[in-house]
């Protein structure tokens, strides 16, 4: 399993190490970091090797393919002469197929993971593929620690999973700034909405987690028949609302991750 080589750790690489220290997970002796720009916080780190000699990254067991997508050939072609044979590559690299990455990395076998930013504070969502089983097994030992894992048992779904869970936080995000924006127009200063929108949304979060309830109970519990909250789900819940139009930005995120690979 360890060594652990990171190839690029810019805001999800760094997400992951985040999380791994704070989960105990894996001990920074353990990690090696290939990133031509290493941030600060990552050079300052006292046992993470960063930006090792190639002849170190022979020692990787797993090397985890954390570069932007456009430029994941040229963090292969750098990398891959250097690793051990049986190293296993685990890439979080949103459309690119298993079949090209392997080929890129002189046949080693390959899992992918779509993961979300929460892996920083181990409440993470990760959705893995892998056909081989080891690779699969790898993969669920990196991610365990900080997601709650989705195995998918179709690498066609990558995308899917993708638009629903890699590129959702951003969504959740979009909503809080359109939801504080609102509260100003509604007349609160933008300080008071602010709170008020951050507050009530992450504690309606925290709460779906905890009550384990289904979404639409919830949303029934806040409803008063004839009240405010129903007036507001008129329009959001109207033929033109959230429904479709999520169905389409799930869509164009499908989309786009097939044109990615
Ligand atoms: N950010 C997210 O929420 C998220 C979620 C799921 C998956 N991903 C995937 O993770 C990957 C990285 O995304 P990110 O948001 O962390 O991007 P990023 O730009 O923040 O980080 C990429 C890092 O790769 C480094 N890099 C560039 N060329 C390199 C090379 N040749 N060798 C090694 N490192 C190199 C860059 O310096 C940078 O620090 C992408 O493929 C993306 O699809 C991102
Ligand atoms: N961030 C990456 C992107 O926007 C993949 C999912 C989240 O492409």
């Amino acid at each position: 399993m360890t060594p652990i080589l990171l190839l690029g750790a810019g805001r999800m690489g760094g997400a992951l190490i985040d999380g791994w220290r704070k989960a105990g997970a894996f001990a920074l002796s353990d990690l090696m970091v290939r990133d031509p720009h290493p941030t600060t916080e990552l050079q300052a780190l006292a046992g993470l090797a960063v930006n090792p000699p190639d002849e170190e990254l022979g020692r990787a067991k797993t090397v985890l393919l954390a570069v932007k997508p456009q430029l994941w050939r040229e963090a292969a072609a750098q990398a891959a002469p250097h690793l051990a044979p049986d190293a296993v590559i685990v890439s979080i690299a949103a459309g690119v197929s298993a079949a090209d990455i392997s080929r890129a990395f002189g046949g080693r076998h390959v899992a992918r993971v779509m993961p979300t930013t929460a892996v920083a504070i181990g409440q993470g969502t990760a959705s893995l593929y892998a056909a081989d089983p080891d690779a699969r097994a790898r993969a669920h030992a990196l991610f365990a620690p900080v997601a709650s894992v989705a195995d998918l048992d179709d690498e066609d779904l990558m995308h899917a999973a993708t638009g629903v869970s890699g590129s959702a936080p951003a969504y959740l995000y979009a909503f809080v700034e359109a939801l504080e924006a609102a509260g100003v127009a509604a007349g609160l200063s933008e300080d008071v909405s602010k709170t008020l929108a951050r507050s009530t949304i992450a504690g309606a979060a925290a709460l779906l987690n905890a009550s384990g309830e289904d979404p639409a109970e919830l949303r029934r519990q806040v409803t008063s028949p004839g009240g405010t909250t129903q007036a507001a789900l008129e329009v959001l819940m109207a033929d033109d609302g959230f429904g479709p139009l999520l169905e389409k930005a799930v869509a164009a995120a499908v989309r786009r991750s097939k044109e990615l690979g």
